[in-house]
């Protein structure tokens, strides 16, 4: 099965956009250091551009929590695939996601993390579809607002494909 990919944000306005939230990220946290969770796999590549772009201190964790299989919709089982490796315990941690759309993955991983006593707990999203909301969950950082399509690109899959494009698509089926 084949499917195209429309253009929905380009390379440009991305780049530019993670430059913003990383300065405000910069701001909010200096004097301290920040404590980044990657949620693999979607978002990776947003965690290594954000990263380069926070002017404090960055620590790195990964934690991997899967509900979405190969599928374009929710499970709405989330599963703990890889923890991370050291305690969060004291430390000021922001989580770095590629898209909150359900808000199922992020507001159990936030109730997993609270319970390891983080000094301060956030998140920053790269995209947030707030139409599909079915779990409350609060964002601290968000890019983009984007509608209720599917998308692809920059971590984001269909199927384990596009998560390389350096552009945000909706995939046409
Ligand atoms: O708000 P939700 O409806 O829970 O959806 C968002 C989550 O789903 C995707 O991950 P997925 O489980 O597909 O794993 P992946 O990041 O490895 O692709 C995405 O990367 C988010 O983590
Ligand atoms: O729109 C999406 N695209 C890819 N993965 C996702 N996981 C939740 N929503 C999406
Ligand atoms: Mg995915």
């Amino acid at each position: 099965m084949s499917e195209t990919i429309r253009q929905l944000i380009s390379e440009e306005d991305v780049d530019k956009k993670i430059r913003e939230i990383g300065e405000q990220i910069s701001r909010d946290y200096e004097g301290r250091q920040v404590h980044l969770i990657c949620v693999l796999k979607g978002g990776v590549f947003f965690t290594c551009e954000l990263a380069k772009r926070i002017n404090v201190p960055v620590s790195l964790d990964f934690m991997s929590v899967s509900s979405y299989g190969d599928d374009t919709s929710s499970s709405g089982v989330v599963r703990i695939v890889k923890d991370l490796d050291e305690s969060i315990e004291g430390k000021d941690v922001l989580i770095v996601e590629d898209i909150i759309d359900s808000g199922r993955t992020l507001s159990y991983l936030i109730e997993v993390l609270k319970q390891r006593n983080p000094n301060s707990l956030r998140l920053c999203t790269l995209l947030d579809k707030p139409e599909r909301r079915v779990k409350d969950v609060n964002v601290d950082y968000v890019c983009f607002n984007i509608p209720d399509e599917f998308v692809v690109g920059y971590g984001l899959d269909y199927a384990q494909k596009y998560r390389n494009l350096p552009y945000i698509g909706v995939v046409e089926l």
